[in-house]
């Protein structure tokens, strides 16, 4: 098992309660997706799981030093001063022994898995595109070589032929590595293209859970099939304002 959570529940100063008995598990080389509308408690959960934020009550086991964690902005997470290279070489050496001639390769290796080259790998972040900073921020989180990557809506702010980009070159990282994902997001086509297993959140709780095809498809819960309908899918129109000549 990768990642175990069991009855997590978290109550903010005031006395909301964003999180509310909540329980899964993400088994090894596999991977989970989180669902559920803005405000359902999804990224509470990553938090607690990654160690940002602390549980109310409850447990998280996960072996400790192997979570990692991507986020929507990968700007905002990324030293503005350091190149690709470096940045990956600094985590490849605080996770490992090699040698410095074996971190350059493990660099070029990294870089190569994410689809970047040495021409990125020497490339400031500003000097890159959205959806390569998101390539760097999988290829730093690979470099600490963890059992679990958190992926916190983490291709929302990319275009969708980027974001087919980078769900592809996760799917090949996960076959590659054998690395296992917890997959906090709201868009249900990327939870068809990467994931196997999906949790419902609703109102802190889970509503439903169980494998992709099976809770897409025919979803037991009336909130599933709500969430499931409110997603415009291609062919999408929206709907005329009354009144109005169609
Ligand atoms: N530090 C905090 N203090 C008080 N309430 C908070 C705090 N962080 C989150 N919340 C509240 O907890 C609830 C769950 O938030 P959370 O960010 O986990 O939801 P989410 O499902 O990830 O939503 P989104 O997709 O919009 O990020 C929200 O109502 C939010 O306002």
């Amino acid at each position: 098992m990768s990642l175990e959570v069991r009855d997590l529940r978290k109550v903010f100063k005031g006395g909301f309660v964003a999180v509310d008995g909540v329980s899964f598990q993400v088994p090894a080389g596999g991977s989970l997706a989180v669902v559920g509308e803005s405000g359902s408690g999804k990224t509470t959960c990553a938090r607690i799981i990654t160690g940002l934020e602390r549980a109310t009550s409850g447990t998280v086991t996960v072996a400790p030093g192997t979570v990692q964690m991507v986020f929507q902005d990968p700007y905002q997470s990324l030293d503005r001063r350091q190149t690709v290279a470096s940045c990956l070489n600094e985590v490849i050496a605080h996770h490992s022994d090699l040698s410095k001639r074996d971190r350059a390769v493990r660099t070029g290796e990294l870089l190569a898995l994410v689809g970047l080259d040495e021409r990125h790998g020497d490339a400031l972040p500003r000097a890159l595109s959205g959806g390569q900073r998101q390539r760097v921020a999988i290829a730093r989180a690979l470099a600490a070589d963890p059992q679990l990557l958190v992926l916190d809506e983490a291709v929302a702010a990319l275009d969708v032929s980027i974001q087919a980009q980078i769900l592809n070159l996760l799917v090949d990282a996960r076959a590659a590595t054998g690395i296992a994902y917890l997959f906090i997001t709201h868009d249900l086509a990327v939870v068809r293209h990467v994931c196997e297993d999906v949790v419902v959140m609703h109102r802190g709780r889970v509503v439903e859970s169980g494998r992709v095809e099976r809770v897409l498809d025919s979803p037991a819960e009336a909130y599933t099939r709500r969430l499931i309908r409110s997603v415009p899918r291609p062919g999408w129109v929206p709907a005329r304002g009354a009144g109005r000549a169609g």
